[in-house]
């Protein structure tokens, strides 16, 4: 160990991945230690089943846009393959670390093994480390009392402004020397992925673009497959992995908003509320990772089929909107709101498999995978939590409703473009005749349905009604109540 280590101060990047109204870059930049960025790829992480290729492509591209920035400023982001103490250990011989600043992770239970582990290693370090609030949201909070006014105090505060200046930073070159003691993580990424891109300055287009024009028609697509894609802010990967901040959004939203977009960007905004709700709320129960949030639930057995899950996760159930919805995330990483309610309606009700066993699919396919969103919409839609209106969603009602033209259909299942509309909407109603006419057999071309839906939703509604009468379930619905609910839920849900 160099006995004449400089003193040094680290910024750790974690789902912050962003130079400004990034308050642990301020916070690091406010004394006189120079600083270094650190990213550490994890190996727990890398190898963790809810994780997939996509994300850490979608970082890498994040890093390399934030080092393009950082150029300026003769600097760069040390990205190191490791676990975090390894990384800082390391760190050690070459620097004093006096601070540690990052933003707080409400994240799986590996994460937050994680950083007990790194307490404990600052504090037999003599390391402060300073974590700072993400997004609002709150940590250690018993219950949603006045949440919801410290959500818009929060949202409203000056954006932090970072000035950066090259004097400030542990140089380029120095970072270079450092890196042969590391296991460095390449930062290419495969150049022809159809995954939306890493990077502030990506995000920041697809804001200004919903901004300026995409937003016209957010409420009257949003439920629409193929045309969400477009009418929807598509800010989620950008939003969840901290190329922006939910601030610098919601501020953006209020100078933009005028009497003609009010609506569009009202029910925006109200959707930039719910990012940190659900958040909130996972900070606040972690074991809703593992197990169902209204405990009364737990006593709920569901059988498992192997057959039934496979078919689910490759997109072959025979229900054409199930499929192409799965066929789609698979190949794009992306879903609105309505198709993923759906596929964990029909997995957890039609098909009535734990939603548990349908967690790491979705996570790994999510490109914007946000632990404290992930798992409270997971058990919303599996009608598990007692409080929520339960909704077992008809793929056909949707696929009618939604995919009228079955556009989004034909796309993702193009086994079924050339039949009549009607049909794609639902092969299994052709007569002999009509596959004749059509060249097309069922069970050949595009797989027979894997369950008799109607049966299968009245199992659903019958036992999940009946479970709510339970007094178990009553019993956790008070908890979840007095500790969940936000007072002013009503303002909470407001479009505005
Ligand atoms: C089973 C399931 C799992 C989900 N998992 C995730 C996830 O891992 N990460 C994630 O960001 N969203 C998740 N969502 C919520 C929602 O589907 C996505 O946020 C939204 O579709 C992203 O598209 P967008 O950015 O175009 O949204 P927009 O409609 O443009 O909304 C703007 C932002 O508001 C937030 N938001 C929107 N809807 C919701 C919602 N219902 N709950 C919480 N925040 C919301 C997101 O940050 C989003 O980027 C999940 C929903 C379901 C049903």
């Amino acid at each position: 160990m160099n006995i004449n280590r400089e003193e040094i101060h680290v910024v750790w990047l974690k789902r912050d991945l962003r130079l400004q109204d990034n308050e642990a870059i301020y916070n690091a930049l406010q004394s006189n230690e120079r600083t270094l960025f650190l990213y550490v790829f994890e190996n727990s992480l890398l190898e963790d089943p809810h994780y997939n290729e996509r994300h850490w492509n979608f970082i890498k591209e994040s890093i390399r846009d934030l080092n393009e920035d950082l150029k300026n400023y003769n600097t760069k982001i040390l990205c190191v393959q490791t676990e975090v103490v390894n990384a800082f250990n390391q760190l050690l011989d070459t620097y004093k670390i006096n601070g540690v600043f990052s933003h707080q992770e409400t994240g799986l239970l590996i994460t937050y093994n994680r950083d007990k582990d790194f307490t404990r290693y600052c504090r037999n370090n003599s390391i402060n480390w300073i974590e700072n609030k993400n997004n609002a949201v709150l940590r250690g909070l018993l219950n949603r009392e006045d949440w919801f006014d410290k959500w818009e105090d929060y949202m409203t505060q000056n954006l932090i402004k970072n000035e950066l200046k090259s004097e400030k930073f542990i140089s380029f070159n120095e970072i270079t020397a450092l890196e042969k003691y590391f296991q460095i993580v390449d930062l290419e990424t495969p150049k022809k992925a159809v995954f939306q891109k890493g990077g502030s300055k990506m995000g920041w287009r697809y804001a200004n673009s919903f901004f300026d024009k995409r937003h016209e028609k957010y409420m009257f697509n949003i439920s629409k497959p193929a045309l969400a894609r477009e009418s929807c802010s598509r800010l989620s990967p950008y939003i969840a992995w901290g190329n922006v901040s939910i601030r610098q959004i919601y501020q953006k939203a209020c100078d933009v908003k005028d009497a003609e977009n009010s609506k569009p960007l009202g029910a925006f905004v109200s959707r930039l509320r719910w990012q940190a709700h659900f958040i909130q709320k996972f900070e606040m129960e972690h074991t809703m990772e593992n197990v169902s949030l209204n405990k009364g639930y737990q006593k709920l057995k569901k059988s498992i089929s192997e057959e039934y899950q496979k078919a689910w996760e490759a997109g072959n159930t025979g229900f054409p909107l199930i499929d192409a919805s799965m066929r789609c995330l698979i190949e794009t990483g992306y879903l609105n709101f309505r198709m993923r309610a759906m596929l964990i309606s029909f997995f957890t009700h039609i098909l009535w498999q734990p939603w548990q066993a349908a967690s790491q699919h979705l996570s790994k396919l999510f490109l914007d995978f946000e632990p404290g969103i992930h798992f409270p919409q997971l058990q919303m839609g599996s009608g598990e939590t007692g409080i929520n209106t339960l909704r077992i969603y008809n793929p056909i009602k949707n696929s009618l409703e939604h995919d009228a033209d079955a556009t989004f259909i034909k796309k993702w299942c193009p086994e079924l473009a050339n039949l009549p509309v009607p049909f794609i909407h639902e092969p299994y109603i052709m007569t002999p005749l009509d596959e004749l006419f059509n060249d097309f057999k069922l069970g050949e071309n595009y797989p027979n349905t894997i369950v008799e839906i109607k049966s299968a939703r009245k199992r659903a509604s019958d036992i999940l009604w009946e479970l709510k009468k339970d007094k178990a379930v009553i019993a956790e619905n008070k908890r979840i109540l007095k500790k969940h609910t936000i007072s002013e839920r009503n303002r909470m849900l407001k479009n505005s």
